[in-house]
């Protein structure tokens, strides 16, 4: 810096000549400076960043990987073989389906007029112990008992009767009827099967598409508490903050119900939502009759689903801080593993998007 100041100072101003460019030369520079301004405003007319956030397990990745089966010519032989790797590890790992069958037994045994036949309480009373015997067993012996296990009758009724009973993961409902296939070492996952995987998200991913004539940046972050620290570098060129919260979740305890909407008692994040999404609707509406929302929500006399969406979107949207309120936040009733719903919400999503692209920039 001090040198430079310096040479500077040792330059006769008597030699230094300014090349002033002429009046044509000035016009051209400034033709091209407006043109580029012009192309890049109306690029900017049509480009949508979403930036992804929300608590663990709501529903971000799962938006993610539908927009790549709509948008990104779905998953190739690379990411299938990734998934298949992760499939059979979301059924193994820590022994996950052990957990989901070991608390079914200890149920079905509190109900012993379920259980009709000497086999089956045997290999209830087997999957009613710690994990111990099974940890000890071979993977071939294993896929085995949890087969035999899933087949009885009575695990079925049980896991009929209560489809989304709450201590079991969300995508059990889907895995454990499809085990024997699942769990066959030649199987190849479905798109369907790759949905319903959960994988929590560790670091920022972003994906980029065209959506017609415009250009779509999605940004996933993960949902956990550790990583809700990453989220404050997502924010730069984002069109719209997209708030994922799972309506699944309402039948837990309420700090937890509080801790999925806990990100977004922080005014800065609720200054600058734009949409929120209510995923999981199809198990929420499953879980209603035998969970009723009234149980765990004071003040809520509704009557049907219709009713208790609109509940636990009003609980969502009262967080909205009252320098705030008159700002519209739009909400959208989502099963993020279905295609054509998540389509339907994604347009929607974007021609707003667009609208307010073309507003700000003076056009429409
Ligand atoms: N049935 C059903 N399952 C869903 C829905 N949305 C997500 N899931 C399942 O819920 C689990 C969690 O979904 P993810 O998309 O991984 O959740 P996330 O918000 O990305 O979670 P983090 O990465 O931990 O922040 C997966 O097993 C999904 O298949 C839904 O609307 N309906
Ligand atoms: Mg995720």
């Amino acid at each position: 810096m001090k040198a430079g100041y310096q040479e500077l100072k040792s330059i006769d101003p008597e030699e230094v000549t300014i090349t002033v460019p002429n009046i044509v030369t000035q016009f051209a520079i400034s033709t091209r400076i407006d043109r580029s301004l012009q192309k890049e405003k109306a690029e900017n007319i049509n480009r949508v960043n979403i930036l992804l956030l929300g608590g663990a397990d709501a529903g971000k990745s799962t938006i993610v990987k539908q927009m790549r089966i709509l948008h990104m010519n779905g998953f190739s032989d690379y990411d299938m073989r990734h998934f298949h790797k992760y499939l059979r590890r979301n059924i193994f790992q820590a022994n996950l389906t052990f957990q989901i069958f070991h608390e079914v037994a200890l149920t079905l045994q509190e109900n012993p007029s379920e259980v009709h036949s000497e086999s089956e309480e045997t290999l209830v009373s087997r999957f009613a112990e710690n994990n111990k015997w099974f940890l000890e067993i071979g993977e071939s012996q294993e896929v085995e008992y949890l087969l035999d296990f899933e087949k009885l009758k009575c695990v079925q009724s049980y896991l009929e009767y209560f489809p989304n009973y709450s201590s079991l993961p969300d995508n059990a409902q889907y895995y454990i009827p499809k085990l024997s296939s699942l769990l066959s070492p030649d199987y190849v996952p479905t798109a369907e099967d790759i949905l319903h995987l959960r994988v929590p998200t560790t670091a920022v991913h972003e994906i980029n598409f065209f959506f017609g004539p415009t250009k779509i940046r999605v940004v996933d972050v993960g949902g956990q508490r550790t990583y809700r620290k990453k989220w404050i570098h997502c924010f730069e060129g984002v069109s719209a903050v997209m708030f994922v919260a799972s309506m699944a979740a309402y039948d837990q305890a309420l700090e937890k119900v509080d801790a999925l909407i806990k990100p977004v008692m922080h005014a800065e994040i609720f200054q600058i939502l734009h949409d929120a999404a209510h995923a999981k609707k199809d198990i929420f509406s499953k879980k209603l009759p035998s969970h009723p929302l009234d149980k765990y929500f004071n003040g809520y006399y509704g009557k049907n689903a219709d009713d208790a969406s609109e509940f636990l979107k009003d609980y969502f949207l009262k967080r909205k801080s009252s320098r705030d309120k008159d700002r519209t936040i739009y909400s959208h009733y989502t099963c993020a593993t279905n295609t054509k719903n998540v389509e339907f919400v994604f347009k929607a999503v974007c021609d707003i998007i667009l609208k307010k692209n073309l507003a700000i920039s003076g056009i429409s």
